[in-house]
């Protein structure tokens, strides 16, 4: 799993833990420009930790993390690693952006503005250019009659769908989408997803998933990397590991899937 000089975002021995228990385990691994990577494992596995650390929401322990070369953390005094500086940030805060499970949707704004916020605020686009793209994108998800609606009044699906377009409204090089259906009823995850592989034919965004809903992640991913105990312990083209895991861990897991559907 050793990164390649190529790789946007390189994971190199990064080691977390919460006390006693380890999340990430001197974990090294790099992901293209343009790849889509889907996460799989057991809960606690530390998929959710990975994406929460590229967007510097959670610090390592040890290990560095770039993205584009950029270093995201930085040691002080007694080792410890913070966030590099704001300044240092800046231009990968624009490239990278995550959907979270909970939509988190400005609740107080209409559609269009929780859409326009970021691209006005991080961008600096005028507020006319915000909103035609806004407009595109609520096309692109299937809203362009809710610009005006408040989120309380969206189904969860179509907040997430709203989310979806926030996070594509700055133009993200880089997509990390932490369990945005599982929040929702079959059908409205359906539609999500269906976003989602719109989004994947469409754009050349980088996307790292995690998900449980294996057919999506058969669909859209270049490699699926299967997590246990803060460790990859099989990395595979999609086929290759729903139809035939080497891993008698991996065999369980996918297993334990099935039974659930
Ligand atoms: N802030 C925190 N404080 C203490 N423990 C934490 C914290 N954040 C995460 N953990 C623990 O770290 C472990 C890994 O969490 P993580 O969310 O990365 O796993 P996951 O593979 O995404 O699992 P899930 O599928 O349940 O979301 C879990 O045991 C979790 O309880």
């Amino acid at each position: 799993m050793t990164p390649a000089d190529r790789d946007q975002i390189v994971f190199h021995g990064v080691t977390k833990k919460f006390g006693e228990n380890v999340v990430l385990d001197d974990l090294s691994f790099g992901v293209r420009a343009g790849e889509r990577v889907t996460l799989i494992g057991p809960s606690g596995s530390g998929k959710t930790t990975i994406l929460r650390m590229l967007m510097t929401l959670t610090e390592p322990d040890s290990g560095t993390i770039t993205v584009d070369g950029n270093h995201l953390f930085h040691e002080v005094r007694n080792g410890t690693l913070v966030p590099a500086g704001e300044q240092h940030l800046r231009a990968v805060r624009r490239k990278i952006t995550m959907v979270f499970q909970q939509y988190n949707l400005f609740p107080n704004m209409r559609v269009l503005r929780n859409i326009t916020e970021a691209p006005v605020h991080v961008l600096g686009l005028s507020k006319d250019e915000a909103e035609a793209r806004a407009r595109e994108l609520l096309e692109m998800v299937g809203l362009s009659d809710k610009l005006d609606a408040y989120p309380a009044h969206l189904s969860g699906g179509q907040q997430q769908r709203v989310a979806i377009a926030r996070a594509l409204a700055i133009r993200p090089e880089v997509l990390l989408l932490d369990e945005v259906t599982s929040a929702l009823d079959p059908e409205l995850a359906a539609e999500v997803l269906d976003v989602l592989r719109d989004v994947a034919r469409t754009t050349e965004v980088t996307m790292l998933c995690v998900t449980h809903a294996m057919k999506f992640a058969r669909d859209i991913s270049d490699r699926v990397l299967m997590f246990n105990e803060g460790r990859i312990i099989e990395s595979a083209l999609p086929a290759e590991l729903f139809d035939s895991p080497q891993q008698e861990r991996t065999q369980r897991f996918l297993h334990s899937l099935r039974d659930e559907a």
